[in-house]
């Protein structure tokens, strides 16, 4: 309100009726539907696939990302949202996502929609599945900016045959949602099944009086029942190829809808397709599927500038929208918000709807110091836990001498790759020149024999944390013959020469206390991996014990299963593992007591609570970027970073 007072000076007529009517954010749109319109229009508008996951996920992903605002960016008059797509300037970067059947939310149905589209400047898609035929929407809102979503069903001619129709309608772009191999599975409407009135039905496969909508085929079988027969088209068997038969039918802008996945983005830019929309429909397709918001990072990075990165699913406020716009989407969708709008108030419901967006959207870039689109980057948007843990990485550079040269040296050569396995050959090639070069170069090669491997492992380089965790891998023990000793003494003096912290695993045959008197310089920085055993007397003994030995952090390792990690202790008689015998004694930490908990989220959360106890040092949790719920659980139970440790499959922005 303030805001609005002082900046805008005057209220759009719009905004000014939904603030009287109570109605100022989308939220209230929706209750006030939930309140006034028939239950299962309500689902059917509102609802998810299945269990609804991914409908919370997409609200949740958006609000753990948090706005960094720069100040005194001298913003000037030429504010502006407008953007251009596909050759066309829209005046602002929120556009109206394809919503089938929308005259059941009000009688003037899509054509509302486009109206309100049209007063503010933006696309709509008009679904194939609109209760208004394509020639009908045309004729009453000719100069509405017009989209149109199909499927590529398996009758080719009837595909062809819309896309026709598109073309003649003066439709600028043809979305092709490809995240819709069958439907969405509705647990709200398998318990409250949707019966069509008579006046709505999919408005594309009727015939029109005149003919002109002319599919003889689709028409028939329609009218014995619409959406079975457009269910009985959607076709699983598609591949590739189709879309690119689609691009070859049209001269239109063809945008592929319901990516989540950066391999299908890069397919999608190798085979020239203008545009992609990020998109899980809203969490009514696949559930589980992750939140749009959470993939458009890999997605952005792996297909960069080639073609239009757009996004849907969660925007509900203006925040969302500016994340998205920050993060790298060219323009975003709403569907249910302007759904909402519609079954409030018709045209004049989504306009507010589209206004409070705007006013939101405007309202934020302001104050994060943005007065153009182009202003609003990366930098202004972060993860949480960015925020939350900040203290950590202060602690985590007190323990790592990061600034000498030869380390600064060793990491630009990291950057190359997220994830390598450096073997012998490439650290000579480090060094070529350095003194020390040769008398290395025996310790590195005496390691290469033992089978020892040197892995790269990355933590978060959003938090500007030196990467390189130095980690002798000691798992193949058996090779070694019980003699394991010599092992770990020329890993510590490999980790010394780089100035790489030295991860001591407890399953080595060496203790810590070996190292410390022996091995260790005073500047070697040691690391202990630890397991998530449930002995609490154990773990605490292990952390004094690493502690009086110099250990200034934890890595708690959740890689292994727990079945693998303790058949190395106990399946290995042959081996004496020092740390773990001084503690315990042999039969108790081979016995089956000391099993490790399951990996569910609450005994990951026991663990680490119960760890953060027993040490001030910062904890790292060591995980899989496979296992990101488990990364999610150990940022909420409070370790200090997350080492993600990143094959070559793997995408690395995750978050
Ligand atoms: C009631 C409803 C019907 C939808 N119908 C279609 C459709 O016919 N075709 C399509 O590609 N997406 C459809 N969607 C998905 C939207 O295009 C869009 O991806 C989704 O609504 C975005 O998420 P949001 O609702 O959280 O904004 C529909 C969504 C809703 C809510």
């Amino acid at each position: 309100m303030v805001f609005d007072q002082f900046f805008r000076g005057k209220r759009s007529p719009a905004l000014t009726e939904s603030l009287r009517c109570g109605l100022a954010s989308v939220a209230d749109y929706e209750r006030r539907v939930c309140e006034t319109v028939d239950g299962t229009v309500v689902d059917y508008c509102r609802g998810g696939a299945a269990s609804e996951r991914t409908v919370a996920q997409n609200r949740a992903a958006f609000d753990r990302l948090i706005i960094r605002p720069r100040c005194l960016q001298r913003i000037g008059g030429s504010r502006s949202l407008a953007v251009t797509s596909f050759g066309v300037s829209y005046r602002m970067p929120i556009g109206i996502a394809p919503v089938a059947l929308q005259c059941l939310a009000h009688p003037e149905g899509e054509k509302a929609m486009a109206r309100a589209a049209r007063t503010h400047g933006v696309p709509f898609v008009l679904s194939v599945l609109s209760s208004v035929s394509i020639e009908e929407l045309a004729e009453a809102v000719p100069r509405a900016p017009k989209w149109f979503q199909l499927y590529i069903f398996k009758d080719r001619e009837l595909t062809e045959c819309l896309v026709r129709r598109a073309e003649k309608a003066r439709f600028r772009a043809l979305v092709v949602s490809v995240d819709t191999p069958a439907p969405g599975l509705s647990r709200s409407e398998r318990r409250n099944p949707l019966t069509l009135p008579a006046k709505v039905t999919c408005a594309n496969f009727v015939p029109s009086g005149n003919g002109a909508n002319g599919n003889g085929k689709a028409s028939q079988s329609c009218s014995a029942s619409v959406l079975d027969y457009v269910r009985s088209q959607l076709d699983p068997s598609l591949g590739w190829d189709a879309i690119q038969w689609l691009m070859s039918i049209t001269t239109l802008p063809v945008i592929v809808k319901g990516i989540l996945n950066r391999a299908d983005a890069l397919i999608a830019a190798d085979i020239g397709v203008h545009g992609l929309i990020v998109s899980n429909s809203g969490g009514r397709q696949l559930d589980y599927a992750p939140a749009a918001i959470e993939v458009l990072p890999e997605i952005v990075h792996a297909v960069g500038n080639r073609l239009e990165v757009m996004l849907d699913s969660g925007v509900s406020q203006g925040t969302d929208a500016f994340k998205a716009l920050a993060i790298g989407a060219r323009m975003v969708f709403v569907g249910r918000a302007a759904v909402y709008g519609l079954a409030v108030n018709g045209q004049r419901g989504v306009e507010e709807v589209l206004d409070i967006l705007k006013t939101e959207l405007e309202s934020t870039m302001l104050n994060a110091g943005c007065g153009t689109l182009a202003d609003v980057t990366p930098q202004h948007v972060c993860h949480e836990m960015q925020l939350y843990y900040p203290s950590a990485v202060d602690r985590m550079r007190s323990s790592w001498r990061g600034d000498s040269f030869r380390s600064d040296r060793y990491r630009t050569r990291d950057r190359r790759s997220n994830a390598e396995t450096v073997d012998t050959d490439t650290i000579q090639d480090a060094e070529q020149d350095d003194v020390e070069h040769a008398g290395m170069r025996k310790i590195a090669e005496n390691a290469s024999e033992r089978g020892v491997t040197f892995q790269q492992r990355c933590i978060d380089t959003a938090l500007s944390v030196p990467r390189g965790i130095y980690r002798s891998n000691t798992n193949n023990l058996s090779k070694c013959n019980g003699n394991v000793a010599s092992a770990c003494p020329s890993d510590a003096k490999i980790a010394e020469h780089y100035q790489l912290p030295y991860v001591h695993t407890l399953k080595s045959s060496v203790s810590m206390e070996e190292l410390d008197g022996s091995i260790f310089k005073p500047t070697t920085v040691r690391w202990l991996e630890v397991f998530p055993f449930v002995d609490e007397c154990m773990l605490r003994s292990l952390v004094r014990q690493a502690e009086h030995c110099g250990f200034s952090a934890f890595v708690l390792s959740f890689l292994e299963p727990s079945n693998h990690v303790m058949s190395i202790f106990n399946e290995q008689p042959h081996v004496r593992f020092s740390d773990l015998h001084r503690t315990q004694g042999e039969d108790i930490y081979r016995s089956k007591n000391m099993l490790p908990p399951a990996r569910d989220a609450k005994s990951v959360t026991w663990f680490i609570h119960q760890f953060r106890c027993f040490t001030e040092a910062p904890v790292i949790a060591c995980v899989s970027t496979t296992q990101k719920d488990l990364i999610f659980q150990a940022l909420y139970a409070g370790v200090d970073i997350i080492c993600v440790v990143i094959d070559e499959y793997t995408p690395f922005p995750i978050f």
